[in-house]
């Protein structure tokens, strides 16, 4: 935030506090003393208070913060993603005086945050306030002469008036002199009539020359206004025109075989996933590489850049603002490293790889879908479930219309009809992860570790697959929506899924199995930028395998939607995203890239690679593929070559994951699997605040688009009653220095997670029991 608008949010009225408290560093250092500032709707600490004007250790801004107590003394404040302090007052009362003023900025910096968004909207149009001053002085100048003959002419003509009455009754004085005044007084306000028109007229022209001028330099702003629109139209069909010639140029001159087989990886860990991209450089490297080392047998090359473990910098990759983490962050060593990794044509059978008698064959399920069903799963019935959604109406509406006017704004602040949406609430659409559960059913057999790791890589790439060609945006879930999803009968595993916070947007989720846990918690920051919008998902995802006690987690990577302005909307993955073992498998991790899409590359597109490490750092396995369609593994067998520079020979290579083919007619209904188009299935007996149950969701599932819109709107209007209810009692309370509870999910709770300072939102596992009982008491009434 800026000064200027932090000054603006203190002259809002913002609490200000500050003391010592204990803040929690790691596990070597503990506790440690820093001095708290609580001000402009922003906490930030020091290591003592001399260092306030310099040296700012961190800061949590409270637009947006979650806030919660832990024990007496102890709470904990995080921004939802990057940035969490653990906190420990000195007692108890402290503690509460301290989550109190926390609260009370945090809502008052909401509500100064959205009231500058009303202002900034409504002066959008104005002009500069020096030239209105001007116009205004002038103005006033001459109504202020007109006000002066006004005076004059009512002195004047009173006298007039005078001197013609004593005209007639006065015979004191000769008529001769009588009529003299009488001339004098009619020319006296003779003159100071004209004086009042010439000031009127003054005020007259003065007014309309300003109009005049400032009618022209609207006329002009929106002149301009509309070039530039003309001229990004134009940069961006330009752009898409020379793209597809440059997929042309690729196609004439046929990439020789030894070359696309071929491919360079940049693992360059760096932490933040926009230093992923190929640089010129890498590229350069690539063909250097291809012409001096190669043999032309499926190898390929791995550049990796060597760094400190990755568990030590998971939680500070985009914090920026902490000083503290930026030292860290200098401190980081980038040796490369080129590693050849060849796979010979004979099968190694190294593997340990163990097949499970109730899994499905992979050939019967590619023909057909339906075969996944297993007989096996559990002793219910398979239910019917329906195979598609109706057909998307055709009511064409210009994306870049609606979006052109909200350039660099968050995603969630557009206002956007149904027209972009598809017929899912975001909810629905993060259960659409599991499509490819039986991954993980394999996974939970593998006796290795770092094999199975290789299995769960090709599991979370699995989750990219239906992004290909889904443009649409889902509905943004109203807090305290959930979504159940019920497949224990045929994929064995079902799913409760919630939106557990609203300022931040944030969906917890957690998904059993028999062989198998899965939860995450999910929040994104986007960008629109003109031609693109960037999203930028935040929040952990993990998966637990009860057998082995084998635990790992994940972040998800960058999604970008290409072709706001014109062409068709496509989608693009890419950045690292690292897999990390903990418990049982605590040391074990896999650094996947997913390479930003180039026109100007001759490598296959979307392209996912990478690699599975064991405790000791030694690279196990090797993954290899595409996020749209399938993802190979192989294990290495041999390592030589020196330590700065090994070759890895790896076996036989092995599909983990291949996409199912769409079925036939989706891009009729919105690209869906299968899946997609049984998840907003009408259900009996799910909970109040289902997503199946949303009126706006559903109409527009049918195709009722504007009476879709009208519900949207209205229910969009009856959460912010309720939220600002909710925040005007908090304010009350906390004036009156009354605790005022946090929001509480229904169905999930934060705790801190066992071994790290975070905090999730952990399933408190009552659902189902509920849903057997229809007990939905204590559900919210949001539609
Ligand atoms: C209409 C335009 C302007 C915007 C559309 C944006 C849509 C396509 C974007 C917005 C948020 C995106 C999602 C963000 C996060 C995830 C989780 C991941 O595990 C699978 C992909 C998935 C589910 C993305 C799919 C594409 C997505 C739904």
């Amino acid at each position: 935030m800026t000064d200027a608008a932090g000054n603006a949010l203190a002259e809002k009225g913002l609490p200000e506090m500050k003391g010592w408290l204990l803040k929690w560093t790691n596990y070597i250092k503990g506790y440690q003393r820093r001095w708290f500032v609580l001000s402009k709707g922003v906490l930030s600490y020091y290591r003592n208070q001399s260092e306030i004007n310099h040296t700012c250790r961190g800061t949590i801004s409270l637009h947006g913060a979650l806030i919660h107590t832990v024990d007496s003394c102890t709470f904990v404040i995080s921004n939802g993603g990057t940035q969490t302090f653990h906190i420990k007052a000195g007692t108890e009362v402290e503690r509460q005086s301290w989550v109190t003023a926390l609260e009370l900025a945090k809502v008052k910096a909401i509500r100064a945050i959205e009231s500058e968004e009303e202002e900034e909207e409504e002066t959008a149009q104005v002009v500069p306030s020096q030239e209105i001053s001007s116009v205004v002085r002038d103005l006033t100048e001459r109504l202020e002469n007109m006000r002066t003959c006004y005076d004059l002419i009512t002195k004047h003509g009173a006298a007039l008036q005078r001197a013609l009455n004593d005209l007639e009754s006065n015979e004191e004085e000769s008529l001769a002199s009588r009529t003299k005044i009488v001339n004098e007084r009619a020319t006296l306000f003779r003159i100071t009539s004209n004086a009042m028109i010439n000031a009127g007229n003054d005020y007259l022209h003065s007014a309309e020359a300003q109009g005049h001028k400032w009618s022209k330099m609207l006329h002009h702003e929106r002149e301009q206004r509309q070039k530039l629109e003309e001229i990004i139209e134009q940069m961006a069909k330009q752009q898409s025109q020379m793209e597809q010639a440059a997929v042309l140029v690729r196609q004439n001159k046929p990439v020789p075989p030894m070359v696309s087989s071929s491919t360079t990886m940049s693992l360059n860990a760096g932490g933040s996933s926009s230093n992923t991209a190929l640089t010129s450089d890498d590229e350069v490297e690539f063909f250097d590489a291809l012409e001096h080392a190669l043999p032309g047998d499926g190898t390929f090359i791995l550049k990796l850049n060597k760094r400190r473990s990755s568990s030590e910098d998971q939680f500070d990759g985009q914090t920026g603002s902490s000083s503290e983490s930026d030292e860290q962050k200098r401190t980081i060593k980038t040796i490369q490293q080129v590693c050849l990794v060849s796979a010979p044509r004979v099968a190694s059978g190294g593997g340990t790889y163990v097949d499970d008698e109730d899994d499905v064959d992979r050939a019967a399920q590619l023909e057909n879908s339906e075969s996944r069903v297993s007989s096996t799963r559990s002793n219910r019935p398979v239910k019917v479930r329906r195979q598609r959604v109706p057909d998307k109406p055709n009511y064409p509406l210009s994306l870049w219309s609606i979006m052109k006017n909200c350039i660099g704004k968050d995603l969630s602040k557009i206002p956007m009809p149904v027209n972009f949406n598809e017929p899912l609430s975001m909810l629905q659409r993060l259960v659409e992860d599991y499509e490819y559960s039986d991954i993980l059913d394999q996974a939970a057999n593998c006796k290795d570790a770092c094999e199975q790791l290789a299995h769960v890589a090709a599991f979370t790439v699995s989750a990219y697959a239906t992004t290909t060609n889904r443009t649409g945006k889902p509905f943004n879930p109203l807090l305290g929506e959930t979504y159940e999803c019920d497949r224990m009968d045929d994929f064995g595993w079902r799913c409760l899924a919630e939106q557990v916070s609203h300022h931040p947007p944030v969906a917890a989720l957690h998904c059993e199995s028999t062989k198998w846990v899965c939860w995450q918690e999910f929040s994104m920051t986007s960008k629109f930028r003109g031609k693109y919008v960037q999203i930028n998902p935040l929040g952990g995802a993990y998966v637990h395998f009860p057998n082995s006690g084998n635990r790992y987690s994940w972040h998800k990577v960058t999604t970008t939607v290409n072709n706001i302005i014109v062409g068709r909307l496509w989608v693009d993955q890419h950045g690292e995203m690292e897999i990390i073992g903990s418990h049982a498998s605590q040391g074990n991790k896999c650094i996947l890239n997913f390479i930003p899409y180039s026109y100007f590359s001759r490598e296959v597109q979307r392209s996912v690679k990478g690699v599975v490490m064991n405790q000791r750092n030694e690279v196990k396995w090797v993954i290899r593929g595409t996020w749209d369609a399938q993802i190979e593994i192989a294990p290495v067998l041999k390592t030589s070559g020196t330590p700065d520079s090994p070759t890895y020979t790896t076996g036989e290579y092995k599909v983990a994951w291949e996409r199912r083919p769409a079925p036939a007619d989706s891009d009729k209904y919105y690209n869906f699997t299968t899946l997609a188009c049984q998840l907003n299935e009408e259900e009996e007996g799910v909970a109040p605040t289902d997503c199946r149950r949303r009126p706006d969701q559903r109409l527009m599932e049918q195709g009722n688009w504007d009476e879709s819109n009208n519900e949207k709107l209205r229910l969009e209007e009856k959460q912010r009653t309720v939220r600002r209810q909710r925040e005007s009692e908090a304010e009350h309370a906390a004036s009156e220095g009354r605790p005022y509870p946090a929001y509480e999910p229904m169905w999930f709770k934060r705790e801190k997670e066992e071994d790290s300072e975070n905090f999730v939102h952990v399933y408190k596992n009552t659902y189902w029991e509920a849903k057997e009982a229809q007990d939905w008491s204590g559900c919210p009434d949001i539609y």
